[in-house]
């Protein structure tokens, strides 16, 4: 059987010896090809969670596997086949466009990288921008960027944090658009984290619901609204992190 995209088992993340871990015993199994949601609320160690996946953290304890490679000891094989976007990470500002693009081929070692980015610009509406300076673009111009830099060596694996955060809704929904039609195309899985749940219930077959580090419920969009007896994932997220029940939700 194909090893998970992603498995993590009792992940624990503690930033110092006396404060509560920020991430807690987390485990998953991510299959291939799935697109899974991580959602809680500030704080809830959604950014640890990823920052962990991709070897940026190590963890306090527990284990990753990421498309069959172990972390600790094979991470540069798994990296070689991930990459991440997300708004906490700035690309170098001063040079262009294209040239951050070329330096993040050379250091995924991509084959024919001329034709790899002018593809991506074309895709992702960035021709007329490859020469610009990175610094100096809008924020969905900036995003898209961050993508075609996300997607530059083909990635099976997509970390994505707070994919649309900061755009316009309609250029949020270009962005989600093209994220469903490359998921088509490719059969990457891709890990989310997001506040934007109507983001999260049209993209994630599966959400995993974080509060203080711990996976507190889980599920596909669907059965969580079933689950909590509500009408959108808001109302589910905020039924979690208010600690609510099923039987005490209103009606
Ligand atoms: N570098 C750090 N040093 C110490 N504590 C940290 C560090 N980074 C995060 N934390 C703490 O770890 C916990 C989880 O933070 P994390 O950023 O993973 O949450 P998050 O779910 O991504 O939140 P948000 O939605 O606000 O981005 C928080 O209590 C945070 O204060």
């Amino acid at each position: 059987m194909q090893s998970p995209a992603i498995l993590a088992e009792a992940l624990t993340k503690r930033y110092a010896a006396d404060a509560p871990p920020a991430v807690d015993g987390l485990s998953f199994s991510m299959p291939r090809g799935a697109t899974w949601g991580l959602l809680g609320g500030n704080g809830a160690g959604k950014t640890t969670t990823i920052g962990m996946l991709l070897g940026l953290l190590v963890p306090t304890s527990g284990r990753i596997a990421c498309l069959g490679h172990d972390m600790a000891r094979d991470r540069f094989a798994a990296l070689a086949r991930m990459n991440f976007s997300s708004p906490y990470i700035a690309l170098p500002s001063r040079i262009s466009v294209a040239e951050n693009l070329r330096v993040y081929a050379h250091l995924y070692g991509v084959p024919g990288t001329e034709r790899r980015i002018r593809d991506l610009a074309s895709q992702l509406q960035l021709t007329d921008l490859l020469d610009r300076p990175a610094g100096n673009l809008s924020a969905g111009q900036k995003t898209r960027v961050a993508l075609a830099k996300a997607l530059i060596n083909t990635p099976e694996l997509l970390l994505l944090d707070e994919p649309t955060a900061s755009l316009d809704p309609d250029t949020g929904d270009w962005v989600r658009s093209w994220l469903e039609r490359y998921r088509a195309e490719t059969g990457c899985s891709i890990l989310l984290a997001s506040h934007n749940m109507a983001e999260v219930e049209r993209l994630c077959g599966h959400v995993l619901m974080l509060k203080q580090g711990k996976v507190v419920d889980q599920g596909s969009p669907a059965s969580l609204l079933a689950k909590y007896g509500r009408d959108d994932l808001e109302e589910v997220f905020l039924d979690i992190a208010r600690g609510r029940q099923r039987e005490e939700v209103p009606a």
